[in-house]
């Protein structure tokens, strides 16, 4: 994404009567989805990609985006959440990481929004986009895979975590996230969309996606920026579901009450709030960005989290990525100084990242778009390797045991999304 891009694409929406469950339409070998609560956006082929890497992989990604839809040319007859012209996108965590952060234009998208569906049709080549509805596909060969530990073993995860603790408690820092990764293999001709339907019909609340094989349904919103209206849910601080209704609210309500839970929540509040605050620095009254003061519980089939809604106006003259590329890493993932907390990170964990932890979702054409951390997730490969990866905030207060234990709930999305059954 590093010269001008002299593609002019064109786009065109319609509107469509239901499409139905939009996964069915997806490409089995490849999908592209981005859903919640049975709503969002299915792509196929491909009109436009860009990649980026390195420190300045997300400023890159936006000028590259800024300047292909200043030249596009866009007929959006539906006017939807998603509909015109977008890209979907999975960003690398680390700058220093070996996967591709991608911007992906689909030739084709169906979505759904409130109960209406769209199609459009993008070109590159200056002919004329004629929307075209995708086929349903029948589902093919289960995506199914046991998993192993992969890099980071039960003991080296121990390790890492009793020298992260060191770390904090020597000062140096307040917060580190540390992940575990768990490798599998799924037949190279399954239809990698059970896996999403699973994920779709289990976390109904979170975002499912799958981009450029990033695949995983993540409860953490980084920024959703629509209309110039910005909202960010920060999620740090997990507890395990009971096993009956009692045991359920007590541990909730010792969530709520866990002086170690509440500071590492606090970490990633204030982080999202200084990051944001600073694309702020403009002076307009409009655009103020308010966090709920005390943290909620948010159930999820698997945990327990603390949640914080952040509100406001988006900035005059930024768009969404300018907000992803301020926000990324927040220390719901990195920690806490952030940048002291990524080095610490690419010392204790043994594996590169890839796009796990970093910002995965949409863009359109006019800067709105909605962005999750990918989290809850795997990378799946073209040749079937499947890399799954949880981590967890590390504070002076954290226990290695309990750590891991918290990482073996949060690997149980991905984990039962390909169990073989
Ligand atoms: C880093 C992960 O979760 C983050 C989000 C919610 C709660 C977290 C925690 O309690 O540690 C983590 O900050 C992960 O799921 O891999």
């Amino acid at each position: 994404m590093s010269r001008p891009d002299p593609i002019r694409l064109r786009a065109r929406t319609v509107e469509i009567d239901d499409p139905g469950a939009l996964l069915t339409r997806a490409d089995p070998a490849s999908p592209t989805v981005w859903s919640r609560r049975g709503e969002g956006l299915v792509g196929l082929g491909t009109a436009w990609r860009g990649e980026s890497h390195g420190p300045e992989r997300i400023a890159t990604a936006t000028r590259a985006w800024n300047a292909l839809t200043a030249r596009a040319e866009v007929d959006d007859e539906a006017g939807l959440i998603g509909s015109g012209l977008v890209a979907l996108g999975a960003i690398a965590f680390s700058g220093r990481s070996r996967a591709p952060s991608v911007l992906e234009v689909p030739a084709t998208v169906v979505g759904r929004r409130g109960g209406r569906g769209f199609l459009t049709a993008v070109t590159a080549d200056g002919s004329e986009p004629v929307p075209q509805l995708p086929q349903r596909t029948a589902t093919g060969t289960d995506a199914s895979t046991a998993f192993v530990d992969g890099r980071m073993t039960p003991d080296a995860h121990r390790r890492a975590v009793e020298e992260a603790i060191a770390l904090i408690r020597s000062g140096e820092l307040s917060k580190i996230v540390l992940a575990r990764d768990l490798v599998g293999r799924i037949p190279v001709d399954a239809d990698r969309r059970t896996a999403i339907a699973r994920l779709e019909a289990a976390y109904p609340e979170c975002w499912t996606f799958a981009i450029d094989g990033m695949t995983g349904a993540s409860p953490e919103t980084l920024v959703r920026s629509l209309g110039r209206q910005v909202a960010a849910r920060v999620l740090a601080g997990t507890s395990p579901r009971g096993a009956d209704a009692d045991e359920d609210a007590h541990l909730e309500h010792a969530l709520l009450d866990s002086a170690k839970n509440r500071r590492e929540h606090r970490y990633a509040v204030d982080s999202a709030l200084a990051s944001l605050a600073r694309l702020d620095a403009q002076d307009d009254p409009g655009s103020g960005l308010t966090s709920s003061r005390e943290p909620f519980t948010l159930a999820l089939p698997n945990v327990w989290h603390l949640a914080s809604d952040i509100r406001g106006t988006l900035p005059p003259g930024l768009g969404v990525l300018d907000l992803v590329g301020a926000l990324h890493p927040t220390a719901a993932v990195g920690g806490t100084p952030t940048p002291l907390a990524v080095d610490a990170i690419d010392r204790l964990e043994p594996f590169d990242r890839r796009r796990y932890a970093g910002p995965v979702g949409w863009v359109g054409a006019n800067g709105d778009g909605e962005w999750a951390i990918a989290l809850r997730s795997a990378e799946v490969r073209p040749d079937g390797t499947v890399t799954a990866f949880a981590g967890g905030g590390i504070v002076g207060e954290s226990d290695a045991s309990d750590e891991y234990d918290e990482t073996e709930l949060k690997f149980r999305p991905i984990v039962e999304a390909f169990a073989p059954r």
